[in-house]
């Protein structure tokens, strides 16, 4: 996949393609039907697969203090993207210029001009150029006067539940992984660089890295004790382990500061340093205080086996999205 960044230096093979619009926050179900259906029609006129986002998004640009945690970085929404076929992904940055040009100028000098796309698809709820003046129905008029082809993509629903970011950011802060996991049709994932904690977890006998974000955070899930796949970023590759998490304050110990913080189920490892992420399998349970710090110890111990037994039955990290398109 090709990744561009700036408008002066796309290069000629960025153009002519069948785009997908939208910000795609999380590459959920719904994002992944607007996408494939971009797909399809670059498979019907012969032209490459693109993706059309702004980064870092529109809103944490004009309203940063109310733009909400995101669900992917920028890294994790081009490797998901690359899995789902994606051959050009053009981040733009939104800039003054383009926040100020109304939805006809957008569609005349971003995508014909700049960009010659030979189709579009984004969802229903779609809107774009000048305070998100123009919408889907608009788009599909400047498509037919300006020669590419609109697709409007209805809302995934998976169990009554219409896919959106919005709703999966909801129910990761509720503890309810296994839904935002089937919404987002890939484990929740976030990461960071391993730092040093109390050096209290080789007392407990569980070693445990403490990842520090780095860069832009993401959201993170209810506090809790999570089965986790740990993908550990050593000098010459990405291995991937399974692990126990525990998200949250330490009531244990007074812990005031919220950490994020693996064991690694087999093997002792020097991780200090080194980045990991962490994909969220199965949520175990709440964090709870314990009086005595053995009954904490078995308990652990209880959470490893029952890691186990969730990363064993649980499907691949990737390309388990289900759901239903529906109508309206
Ligand atoms: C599987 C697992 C379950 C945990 N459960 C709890 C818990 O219920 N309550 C709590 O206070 N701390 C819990 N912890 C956090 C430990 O207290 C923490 O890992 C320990 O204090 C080590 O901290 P350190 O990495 O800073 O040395 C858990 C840790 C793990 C790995
Ligand atoms: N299986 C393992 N899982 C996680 N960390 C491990 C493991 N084996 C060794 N370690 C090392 O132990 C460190 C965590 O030890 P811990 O006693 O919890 O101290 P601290 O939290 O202060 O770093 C990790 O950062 C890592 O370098």
């Amino acid at each position: 996949m090709q990744i561009h960044r700036r408008f002066a230096a796309l290069p000629g093979n960025a153009r002519g393609a069948s785009l997908a619009l939208g910000n795609f926050d999380g590459v959920h179900i719904g994002h992944r039907a607007v996408i494939a259906a971009a797909g399809e029609a670059a498979r019907r006129l012969g032209v490459p697969l693109g993706v059309l986002t702004f980064e870092p998004h529109p809103r944490e640009v004009l309203a940063p203090e109310r733009a909400p945690a995101r669900l992917t970085t920028f890294a994790r929404k081009v490797r998901l993207m690359e899995e789902l076929g994606v051959e050009q992904l053009i981040a733009l940055p939104f800039d003054h210029r383009l926040m100020s040009q109304a939805p006809e100028a957008f569609a005349k000098e971003i995508l014909v001009d700049l960009l010659s796309i030979r189709a579009a698809a984004a969802g229903h709820d779609f809107c774009f150029g000048h305070r998100r003046s123009g919408d889907m129905a608009q788009l599909s008029t400047l498509g037919r006067q300006m020669g590419f082809a609109v697709q409007s993509v209805h809302g995934v629903e998976l169990d009554g539940q219409l896919a959106s970011s919005t709703l999966i950011r909801k129910l990761l802060l509720a503890g309810n992984l296994a839904d935002a996991n089937a919404l987002l049709g890939a484990n929740f994932c976030t990461g960071g660089i391993v730092v040093h904690g109390d050096a209290r977890g080789r007392e407990l006998g569980y070693p445990t890295a403490n990842i520090q974000a780095v860069g832009r955070k993401t959201l993170l899930p209810a506090n809790g004790i999570y089965a986790v796949r740990a993908g550990v970023q050593w000098p010459d590759g990405l291995l991937w382990y399974d692990g126990v998490c525990s998200l949250g304050t330490r009531p244990t110990f007074d812990g005031n500061d919220r950490r994020l913080e693996v064991n690694i189920l087999d093997g002792r490892y020097d991780l200090y340093g080194l980045r990991m992420k962490v994909e969220f399998v199965a949520r175990l349970r709440g964090e709870e205080y314990f009086a005595d710090i053995d009954a904490l110890i078995q308990q652990m111990a209880r959470d490893c086996a029952n890691a186990r037994a969730a990363l064993c039955a649980a499907p691949p990290s990737l390309g388990t999205g289900k759901g239903r398109i529906i109508a309206g």
